[in-house]
């Protein structure tokens, strides 16, 4: 059985985007981490799944998956090649298409260049609703003070659809994303691990960002990442409040509306890059055939000489 997949990015946050509309592929958490493994697999930040809708009142389902096989409940780049996703396979012939995810509906309008703009919902401050539940929570107005392996760190915690610590630095290019990154976000206080990013205010309608995501470590984007470091940047009174502001990543720049008590709002843009099958028996057999010790010396005969070969 071969499964058709597409291969798409925002700002380089990179997916594999399967229509499971008119295709059947039974997912498991070992498929999905061997898709997403960049040597065996296709290799993906995460895979989006299109499924048809559990309610009347929705175009359709929309799942996501870490490339560690982690099924999770919201991806900001990824709803963007959703919407460009269905239309292109002509799942969708709406400009507007309302989708439901693990966290809830949001809707995502393309326009004609090919941008997205997509509602992403409320964010949520309340540590109970990231969740974030450290032993003692030192709180000082809006952030929180964590020890990470020692040092105290101050963050702020949003949630967006999904997890996100947001810590404010002088100079996203000296942050410690990959130590301090991978230490929060897999930190007891957070029980389902959480996004952290790391900010810096250039002005008061322009952010730099850097994302080390639960599941993945650090992408080139992270778009529900930027929706709460603006959402937070907003409260803080670091960003202008109901305008757009330049959310500028790695991979290139989103524009992020937020104003008390409405929706986040995130426009930028969905790229294809190729399409292609797979075979989901080949694929896991291959895996097997990697880790499995050997059976019979007649039947691996030919690794011998080979410099792995025990
Ligand atoms: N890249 C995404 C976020 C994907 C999910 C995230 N890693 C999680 O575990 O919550 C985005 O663009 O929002």
């Amino acid at each position: 059985m071969l499964i058709e997949f597409t291969k798409m990015h925002g700002l380089g946050n990179d997916f594999m985007v399967i229509d499971l509309v008119t295709q059947r592929l039974h997912l498991t958490k070992e498929l999905v981490a061997l898709l997403g493994d960049r040597h065996l697999g296709i290799g993906f930040d995460q895979l989006l799944i299109v499924e048809p809708p559990s309610r009347p009142d929705v175009d359709f389902r929309y799942r996501i998956f870490n490339k560690d096989g982690s099924e999770v409940q919201q991806c900001g780049n990824g709803a963007r090649c959703f919407a460009r996703f269905v239309q292109a396979r002509k799942l969708s012939f709406k400009q507007r298409i309302r989708v439901e995810t693990a966290s809830g509906i949001i809707t995502l309008s393309t326009d004609d260049y090919g941008w997205v703009k997509v509602d992403m919902g409320k964010p949520k401050f309340e540590p109970d609703e990231i969740p974030f539940t450290p032993k003692t929570i030192t709180k000082v107005q809006n952030s929180y003070r964590l020890n990470v392996d020692g040092t105290p760190v101050t963050l702020y915690v949003a949630n967006m659809g999904n997890p996100h610590a947001v810590i404010k630095v002088d100079d996203v290019l000296t942050a410690e994303v990959e130590k301090l990154g991978k230490a929060i976000e897999s930190h007891p206080a957070f029980p389902e691990r959480v996004n952290v990013g790391f900010m810096q205010v250039m002005n008061n309608r322009h952010i730099r960002l850097r994302v080390y995501e639960r599941g993945v470590g650090e992408t080139q984007a992270c778009g529900t990442g930027a929706c709460a470091a603006v959402a937070t940047g907003v409260r803080e009174g670091w960003l202008d409040e109901g305008v757009d502001i330049r959310a500028q990543l790695y991979g290139g720049s989103l524009a992020i509306r937020w104003q008390e008590g409405y929706p986040v709002y995130m426009t930028g843009p969905a790229t294809f890059v190729y399409e292609g099958v797979f075979s989901p028996e080949g694929l896991m057999a291959g895996a097997g055939l990697k880790f499995a010790p050997a059976q019979s010396s007649e039947e691996h005969r030919s690794d011998e000489g080979h410099p792995y070969h025990e």
